[in-house]
């Protein structure tokens, strides 16, 4: 959400397809997801600059091996760093820009039978919730996207939002991000009922993601 806030052109094309897609339907399910290309691509694009478990899980060598001439003896603790690999210009085209785009004709994913994007890891110990994560991701930003506009507060611009990463095993914002969701035209109706946070008609909402602060969400 944070990427989409300070790249409104691609918020604004995630909102045209899941928008299209929906069919006036009142609610997306996973059905819905299989043609929804842009909002894979944009998943994919933040699981590669913003990869949750950046050094991805401490392994241990079995055997000595040669490995791009350098030699790793068994027993030898390895972490593979997946932050550095998905922005790696080897691999990727201007790797520190947000460009959900690079995706659309790309059979590159996240899967782990693609080393320059291994959010999941990847091998026989690689993440078995790929598949649950991957719908339950894309379920959730279509649904927001679907149904509300986002935008940054009054006088905040995109490029002045703190991006700095907290620690812990898997990585989120340090500060949480605060956002403004207006209700869509065709989704006015179906949120009357929501008159508790409606702040000049506009819901405000933020993305509480540190849990050391508080568990409830915030309403500036
Ligand atoms: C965006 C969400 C998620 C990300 C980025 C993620 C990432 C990872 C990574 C990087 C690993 C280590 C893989 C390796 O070292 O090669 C891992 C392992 C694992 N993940 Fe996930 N994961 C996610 C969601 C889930 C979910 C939803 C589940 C369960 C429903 C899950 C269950 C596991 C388990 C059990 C392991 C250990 C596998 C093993 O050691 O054999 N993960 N995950």
């Amino acid at each position: 959400m944070t990427e989409l806030l300070r790249h409104p052109r691609a918020m604004e094309e995630l909102q045209n397809e899941v928008r299209q897609l929906a069919q006036g339907k009142s609610e997306i399910t996973e059905d819905d997801l299989g043609n929804m290309q842009y909002l894979k691509a944009v998943i994919k694009e933040t699981l590669r600059l913003h990869p949750p478990v950046p050094p991805l899980l401490p392994r241990e060598s079995i055997e000595d091996v040669e490995l791009l001439r350098y030699h790793i003896p068994a027993k030898t603790q390895v972490i593979v760093n997946a932050w550095t690999i998905g922005r790696d210009p080897l691999s990727w085209e201007n790797p520190e820009e947000y460009r959900p785009k690079r995706f659309l004709n790309s059979n590159i994913d996240v899967k782990g039978l693609n080393f320059e994007l291994i959010p999941f890891g990847a091998g026989r110990r690689g993440c078995p919730g790929i598949a649950f994560a991957n719908v339950v991701n894309e379920l959730a930003i279509a649904r927001l996207v679907h149904k509300f506009n986002f935008a940054l507060p009054e006088g905040i611009k995109g490029e002045d939002l703190d991006m700095t990463e907290g620690t812990g095993i898997t990585i989120r914002r340090k500060s949480p991000l605060v956002a403004v969701a207006t209700p869509c035209s065709s989704a006015r109706e179906a949120y009357t009922n929501i008159t508790l946070h409606n702040i000049n008609n506009q819901l405000r909402v933020a993305f509480q993601q540190d849990p050391g602060t508080s568990t409830q969400p915030y309403y500036p």
